[in-house]
């Protein structure tokens, strides 16, 4: 009996220890006067970030394709700047090949006299929900683009110039938990969001030769113009499936972010849901600033995530006969012989 409670005392005062040492350790990471680079800043969560980091007094370059948006987002870019001499920037390209994310990149770093930025947000990307029966050759590619490549030229652009020029910078990846699970109708998007995962893991590692950071967000919705854009094509079941998520909005989502690049945590999680999910899903990967919390919600998360999905295989299966009258009515089924 003795023994079982010196045990526990010991366990639960080094974790109280470790989480304490994490708070008091290390400089909180200042955005003011550095560089920070967002792909996709001209809506949602990207938007938000850049209006942040704008706040903090963060010199800051946005990149994405619609040249309209872009202007408006410099707009509330420059409405939100704290000091006259921030530079805010906005280009506009196609991220999806390595040499366009060289090219951006190259643009955004002449206004610093060529200097690399310190901090790389990618938070490019766009589902297209649908079955995975409707999709075609070119849709899953454009899938993978959509996600995976997207973050992942990007990151490589960045992280030669960090290396080259010996910048100990940051560079966040934005996945999705849908990055640590997935749910029916997200064949074109999930896998791309795994990936990233597996990159920034890998990167993680291989960058401490450099002093380079690497971070991961793990978001759920999120109440964005590319929510409502993905919404118009996303299976009905689906939608209502994911109504066991609260949502949040852009800014919540940048401020969640944010909070988790200041906790020094590499996946970020800023809800309970997405919690649990990192939690669970956490393999070898580094535990997050409070330990006690993490392993607490990967014991409940375990048990608890059971009864969720069993749920959601129920609707799933209780939804065969609507789904084999949608398909005959798309003409991927023949019509039932009478
Ligand atoms: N909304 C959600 O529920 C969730 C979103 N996420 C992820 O979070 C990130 C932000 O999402 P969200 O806030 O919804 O953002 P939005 O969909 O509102 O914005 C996406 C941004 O990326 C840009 N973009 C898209 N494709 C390209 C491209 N090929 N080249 C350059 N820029 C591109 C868009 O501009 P333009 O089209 O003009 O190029 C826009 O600036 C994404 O990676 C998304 O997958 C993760 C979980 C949930
Ligand atoms: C105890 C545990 C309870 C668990 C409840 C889980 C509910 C999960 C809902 C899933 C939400 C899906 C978000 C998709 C985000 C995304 O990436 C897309 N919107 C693409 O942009």
């Amino acid at each position: 009996m003795i023994s079982a409670l010196t045990i526990f005392a010991l366990v639960t005062s080094t974790l109280l220890l470790t989480m304490g040492w994490s708070l008091f350790s290390g400089k909180k990471w200042d955005p003011s006067g550095r560089h920070c680079y967002i792909t996709g800043g001209s809506t949602g969560m990207g938007l938000a970030l850049a209006i942040l980091l704008t706040k903090k007094g963060a010199d800051v370059s946005i990149v994405a394709r619609n040249k309209e948006q872009l202007e408006k987002a410099l707009a509330q870019m420059e409405a939100a700047r704290v000091t006259p001499n921030q530079v805010l920037r906005s280009y506009s390209f196609s991220l999806d090949t390595f040499d366009a994310a060289k090219k951006a990149l190259e643009m955004a770093c002449e206004p610093h006299g060529g200097e690399t930025p310190e901090a790389v947000f990618l938070c490019a990307g766009k589902a297209t929900p649908g079955f995975f029966v409707e999709e075609t050759e070119e849709s899953m590619k454009k899938g993978m683009d959509n996600t995976y490549w997207l973050a992942a030229w990007s990151a490589k652009a960045a992280s030669q110039r960090m290396i080259r020029t010996r910048t100990h910078g940051k560079i966040v990846f934005v996945s999705s938990v849908l990055g640590y699970m997935s749910m029916l109708g997200y064949s074109t998007y999930s896998p791309g969001k795994h990936a990233i995962r597996g990159l920034a893991e890998t990167l993680r590692q291989e960058f401490l030769m450099y002093s380079i950071d690497v971070h991961i967000y793990f978001p759920a919705t999120i109440y964005s113009p590319g929510y409502e854009e993905e919404n118009k094509t996303k299976p009905k079941l689906l939608l209502k499936l994911e109504e066991s998520d609260e949502g949040v909005t852009p800014e919540q989502a940048a401020l969640g972010l944010y909070k988790g690049l200041q906790r020094g945590d590499f996946h970020v999680t800023d809800t309970f849901i997405t919690d649990v999910f990192r939690t669970t899903a956490r393999g070898s990967t580094p535990f997050g600033g409070n330990i006690l919390k993490d392993v607490l919600y990967g014991f409940v998360g375990s048990i608890a995530l059971v009864f969720w999905r069993r749920d959601v295989d129920k609707q799933v299966v209780g939804h065969r006969e609507a789904h084999e009258e949608y398909l005959t009515s798309t003409g991927v089924l023949p019509p039932p012989s009478k």
